[in-house]
């Protein structure tokens, strides 16, 4: 994958303003966008999926443009080829997990097909051992199975690459290393590039062949250990990342 982003935007809201000021080009398979709350992750992996558009910059992805605000280009979500998961996986609660993994492919927001029998949805419930809870909601699942139906429906429109906001943030102990072994060999069999954002170091080793470090809108070149030893909330562990 190459993912050139070069984005600015001023938010406002009362008082308060954040710029985001990022600048990145990565040919890796799989860059972690790493940093403390509130340096800018969301807001980046939402400018690359098209959910939030900058004041100025571009963003291409595999020779595509898909944001240039010079050239006016701002492609849709859905034509940028990209599969996003969500934080809490925003799952719809009133959707088994057939008809969750089916709106992947529907258009229909207000009301989704019923008619969810596609090979695809098939492939995707067989691939993650979902079939036998098919016909289960959200709530009637574990949260690792949850997960599995998040990434099942970010997959089942092929995209070209995979972008993941904090995967294992709402998790237990025990399940996020489960979940990081799922996630590294589903990554390594599918081949899919992706772009993780964490605060959690152990994520941005397990997954950061490229390490995007962002404090306070921006991307820090200092090398890790130093761009981290004067900020308060973060762990000392993440002293031990070697930027490769
Ligand atoms: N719509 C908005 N209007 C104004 N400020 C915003 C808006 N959305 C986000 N911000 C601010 O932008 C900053 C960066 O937000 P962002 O969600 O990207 O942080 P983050 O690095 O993903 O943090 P976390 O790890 O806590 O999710 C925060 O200070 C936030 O308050």
């Amino acid at each position: 994958m190459h993912l050139d982003v070069n984005i600015h935007k001023t938010l406002r809201s009362g008082k308060r303003t954040f710029e985001l000021n990022v600048k990145f080009q990565s040919d890796s398979q799989r860059i972690v966008i790493f940093g403390p709350s509130g340096s800018g992750k969301s807001l980046t992996l939402k400018a690359i999926a098209g959910l939030l558009q900058p004041d100025e910059g571009h963003i291409r992805l595999d020779g595509a443009t898909l944001f240039d605000s010079d050239a006016g280009i701002n492609l849709p979500p859905q034509s940028r080829r990209v599969g996003y998961l969500f934080q809490d996986y925003a799952l719809f609660p009133h959707l088994n997990v057939r008809q969750n993994i089916a709106f992947g492919l529907s258009r229909r927001w207000f009301n989704p097909s019923k008619d969810t029998h596609s090979e695809a949805v098939d492939y995707w419930l067989d691939a993650f051992r979902l079939q036998h809870l098919a016909h289960q909601l959200p709530a009637e699942i574990s949260g690792g199975q949850r997960q599995r139906v998040a990434l099942a429906r970010a997959l089942v429109t092929r995209p070209s690459a995979l972008l993941l906001d904090e995967p294992f943030a709402a998790l237990d102990p025990a399940l996020r290393v489960h979940l990081h072994g799922e996630l590294d060999q589903l990554q390594r069999h599918l081949q899919i590039p992706m772009v993780l954002i964490t605060h959690d170091p152990s994520d941005a080793e397990v997954f950061g062949d490229h390490i995007v470090h962002l404090r306070d809108g921006a991307v820090d070149d200092r090398p890790l250990g130093m761009a981290v030893s004067d900020e308060s909330d973060l762990p000392l562990t993440s002293l031990l990342i070697t930027p490769r």
